[in-house]
């Protein structure tokens, strides 16, 4: 049984076709673990910041960008979100492949985000491609975009930067 503060930390996603939501609540798991209580939920779901010490906040990369919705949920509550600590984190299937051009556009995916808060981390994760579950122009566009299906999701990537945050967000200022 994990003796750590009793903190409360949201995590808000953003989720299409719900890997992104499967990455959120294993990182929800895994702060339930080190002993935080834990709200995960969609972004558009989210009526108030104040309860947390501290958010998560992730979406997945669509056409080069975040979703809409967790765009603005950043925008909504940027002045909450700038006076407690903050992580974010993006999904796209191009991370399958790790290159430093890769990670340089999937981070561009944040650049809307980080143009309101200054996160203190950001996470790249690798998603999925499942063409079973994507309606018929979504599958277009990966299909041109010459994407092989399949579920790269790093569990053991996404698992370490999780259990890593805790340390980073709530490591306290240095008294003056
Ligand atoms: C229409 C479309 C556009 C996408 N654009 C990108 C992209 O620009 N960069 C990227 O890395 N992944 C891209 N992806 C892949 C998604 O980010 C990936 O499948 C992700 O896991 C989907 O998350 P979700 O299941 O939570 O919606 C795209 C997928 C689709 C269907």
């Amino acid at each position: 049984m994990a003796e750590n503060t009793k903190e409360k930390i949201l995590i808000a996603y953003a989720s299409r076709y719900g890997s992104t939501q499967e990455i959120a609540e294993s990182m929800a798991r895994i702060l339930e673990e080190q002993g935080f209580a834990i709200d995960c939920m969609n972004v558009m779901d989210v009526r108030d910041i104040g309860p947390y010490a501290a958010v998560v906040a992730g979406s997945p990369i669509y056409m080069g960008k975040w979703l809409v919705e967790a765009v603005d949920f950043i925008k909504l509550f940027r002045n909450d979100l700038k006076i407690r600590p903050l992580a974010i984190f993006a999904v796209g299937y191009s991370m399958k492949e790790e290159s430093d051009v890769i990670r340089k556009s999937a981070r561009a995916s944040m650049s809307e985000v980080t143009m309101y808060v200054q996160p203190q981390a950001e996470g790249l994760f690798a998603g999925k491609f499942d063409p079973d579950t994507m309606s018929q122009a979504d599958l277009q566009i990966m299909k041109m975009a010459g994407a092989v299906p399949g579920d790269a999701r790093d569990w053991t990537m996404i698992g370490n930067w999780t259990r890593a945050l805790p340390s980073i967000l709530f490591t306290l200022e240095p008294e003056d």
